[in-house]
């Protein structure tokens, strides 16, 4: 059996134009442009690399893009009361702080200092809380992403037996909360998951999203599992150039799985189309207008 390919850049681009859509509308029948602010504190490059290509993907879809670039050495105090500015601004309707932040500053306070009306990211513990307890909540993009391409790929997600490998805040918790959502048998299992691959067979989803390259082997899988790969690792080749590959291994999961992610063209342009998506739902929310379909439960 060879998978289907489950081509996340065509589904991004989709998504996309319907933002696009809805961006166009809001600028003519109300005469508001959606905005969305990008902090990076330091000069991390694969972070730089992707901020650029967020501000990129906002300006093509119609919205504002603000980017702020602070030093690494940047203090809590004025991180925050950057944020405080952002929270304030009319024009900005989503603030995504990028992840991971210098040593010296405190992810969690810095996040939870965000207005969780303008957290695009889904990371604010109120967002977090709304989405365990099944209410409307801003959705962190990467999990959004993978749900609506589970959603394409599957159908009805009832009763269908999910194993998410990894644990984190931003894709671990929220993408087994979303599949709780949907009526999914969720099983989270992480690096230290005793049997993992015992799990893994018997799931009819897979969600890799542990940060190890080619982790998850192909002979792991049960015959027809839809395969989703989070995993984003840069790896050495003999020759000294680097290459993408994700958490699963490709080759050999593709001749067992019935459908699955791509890296690079999987997730990875999910998540940046459901941030901008977010940040149009965020502008619709704040002036108590319709928002686009589908982006939560
Ligand atoms: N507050 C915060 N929110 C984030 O959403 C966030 C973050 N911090 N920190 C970093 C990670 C990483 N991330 C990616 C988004 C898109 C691609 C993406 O589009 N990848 C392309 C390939 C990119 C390449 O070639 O390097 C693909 O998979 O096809 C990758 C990674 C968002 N993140
Ligand atoms: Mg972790």
């Amino acid at each position: 059996m060879t998978a289907r390919i489950i081509d996340g850049k065509a589904f991004a681009a989709v998504l996309l134009e319907s933002v696009a859509e809805h961006v166009s509308h809001l600028k003519q029948t109300q005469g508001i442009t959606p905005g969305l602010a990008v902090v990076l504190v330091g000069e991390d490059p694969a972070s730089q690399v992707y901020v650029r290509s967020k501000g990129q993907r906002t300006v093509e879809v119609g919205m504002h893009s603000y980017e702020y670039r602070l030093p690494a050495d940047t203090l809590e105090a004025e991180l925050l009361a950057l944020i405080e500015q952002l929270n304030l601004d009319p024009s900005v309707n989503g603030i995504l702080v990028q992840l991971p932040l210098p040593q010296h500053l405190d992810e969690a306070l810095v996040i939870n200092a965000i207005d969780p009306s303008k957290d695009v990211d889904g990371f604010h513990i109120s967002n977090a809380g709304l989405l365990a307890t099944g209410q409307r909540a801003m959705v962190p993009c990467t999990p959004l992403g993978c749900l609506m391409m589970l959603r394409e790929y599957c159908g009805n997600l009832a009763g269908l037996h999910a194993v998410v490998i990894g644990r984190s805040n931003i894709v671990g918790k929220p993408m087994a909360q979303l599949l709780l959502n949907e009526s999914c048998t969720v099983t989270v299992a992480h690096s230290r998951t005793r049997n993992l691959p015992d799990f893994v067979n018997g799931a009819d989803i897979v969600v890799a999203a542990v940060g190890r390259p080619l982790f998850v082997k192909g002979e792991w899988l049960k015959t027809g599992a839809t395969v989703i790969d989070v995993g984003i690792n840069r790896i050495e080749q003999g020759d000294g150039t680097t290459r993408l590959v994700g958490d699963v291994d490709y080759d050999a999961a593709k001749d067992i799985a019935g459908a699955i992610t791509p890296v690079p063209g999987g997730v990875g342009p999910m998540t940046i189309a459901c941030l901008l998506a977010n940040t149009v739902a965020a502008c619709c929310r704040v002036h108590f207008l319709p928002e686009p379909a589908g982006l939560t439960a």
